[in-house]
C-alpha cells in the first residue's frame, strides 16, 4: 500500500485565492487593503527567506505587507516601541514578530504586548484562552492549516483518535483543541510519554511536530492511518520531516515535506490576516474562509 500524497501546496493555492478574492472585497467597501506587518530581528537567514516569501505571497494575494528589519543588537525597549506603534497604525490588521528572537530579548513579554485583535499568529495567551474557551479569536497558523487538510481528507472528525505528537504553545497545544472542538478524542504525546510507539498504533490520525527528523516509523502505524507531518529538519541529505518516509508504505494519507503544512502556514497567516481587516472595518465578506 502507498499512502495518498496529501498536497498543501495545492491546497493552500486555493486557499490563497480565496484570501485574494476577500481582500478584494475589503478593499472596496473599506477604501483601502488590508495589512500585515511583519518584524525581523536579527540576521538568522531561514528566518529571513521565511519573512521574505511571506511578503510576496502578501502583496500577490492583494494585501499591504509592512516589514521591519532590526539589527540584532535591537533593545528590548525599541521592539516594544515598535509594537506599540503598529498596535496604533489604523494601516495594519495584522502583526507577526518572528520568532526565535535574539536570546536577549524576553519573547514572552513581546508576544503579549501585541494588540490581541491584530496577532494574527493566534500567540497571544488572551487568543490562547479563546481558543481553550470557545470563543471567536485568532488560531495559530499552523494547526489550523493542519485541522483544514485534515477536514479535507476525511470530511467530519467526529470520533476519531488522533495523536499529537509535541506539547509546544505554537503547534501542539492548540492543535489539541482545535480537534477537541472537532469532537476527536485526542492524546498529546511527548518527550516524556511512555512507550510512544505503543500510543501511536491507536491512532486514525497522527499530528507530528516534534522537531527530530524522521522519529515517527512505519511500526509505529496503523494501517490505513492518516499522517500530517508538521517537522521542518534540515539535514545534510535537505529538508527532513518528523515522520519516515518509509510510513507511506503502511499509512493511508499523508503530508509531504516539503509541500505540506508549510505552504499552509503561511496561506492561513493571510486567511487570519483577511479576517482581521474584515473585522475591524465591519466587512461582512461573501464567503466564509
Ligand atoms: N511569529 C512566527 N510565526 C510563524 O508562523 C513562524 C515564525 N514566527 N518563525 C518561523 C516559523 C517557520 N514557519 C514556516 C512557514 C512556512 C514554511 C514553508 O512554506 N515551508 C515550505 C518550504 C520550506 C523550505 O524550502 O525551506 C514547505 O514546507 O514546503 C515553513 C516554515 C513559520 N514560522
Amino acid at each position: 500500500m502507498t499512502a495518498r500524497n496529501i498536497d498543501g501546496k495545492a491546497f493552500a493555492a486555493g486557499l490563497r485565492a480565496r484570501v485574494a478574492a476577500g481582500a478584494a472585497e475589503v478593499t472596496a467597501q473599506a477604501g483601502r487593503k488590508p495589512g500585515l506587518a511583519v518584524v525581523l530581528v536579527g540576521e538568522d537567514p531561514a528566518s529571513a527567506v521565511y519573512v521574505r516569501s511571506k511578503g510576496k505571497a502578501t502583496v500577490a494575494a492583494g494585501m499591504e505587507s509592512f516589514e521591519h528589519r532590526l539589527p540584532a543588537d535591537t533593545t528590548q525597549e525599541t521592539l516594544e516601541a515598535l509594537v506599540d506603534q503598529l498596535n496604533a497604525d489604523p494601516a495594519v490588521d495584522g502583526i507577526l514578530v518572528q520568532l526565535p528572537l535574539p536570546k536577549h530579548l524576553d519573547e514572552s513579554a513581546i508576544i503579549t504586548r501585541i494588540d490581541p485583535d491584530k496577532d494574527v499568529d493566534g500567540f497571544h495567551p488572551v487568543n490562547a484562552g479563546r481558543l481553550a474557551t470557545g470563543l471567536e479569536g485568532f488560531v495559530p497558523c499552523t494547526p489550523l492549516g493542519c485541522l483544514m487538510l485534515l477536514r479535507d481528507v476525511h470530511g467530519d472528525l467526529t470520533g476519531l483518535d488522533v495523536v499529537v505528537i509535541g506539547r509546544s504553545n505554537i503547534v501542539g497545544k492548540p492543535m489539541a483543541q482545535l480537534l477537541i472542538g472537532d469532537s476527536c478524542t485526542v492524546t498529546v504525546a511527548h518527550s516524556r510519554t511512555r512507550d510512544l510507539p505503543e500510543v501511536v498504533k491507536r491512532a486514525d490520525i497522527v499530528v507530528a511536530a516534534v522537531g527530530r527528523a524522521a522519529m515517527v516509523k512505519p511500526e509505529w502505524i496503523k494501517p490505513g492511518a492518516t499522517l500530517v507531518d508538521v517537522g521542518i529538519n534540515r539535514t545534510e541529505g535537505g529538508l527532513v520531516g518528523d515522520v519516515d518516509p518509509a510510513c507511506a508504505e503502511v499509512a493511508g494519507a499523508m503530508t509531504p515535506v516539503p509541500g505540506g503544512v508549510g505552504p499552509m502556514t503561511i496561506a492561513v497567516l493571510l486567511r487570519n490576516t483577511l479576517v482581521s481587516a474584515a473585522r475591524r472595518q465591519g466587512v461582512t465578506l461573501s464567503q466564509a474562509i
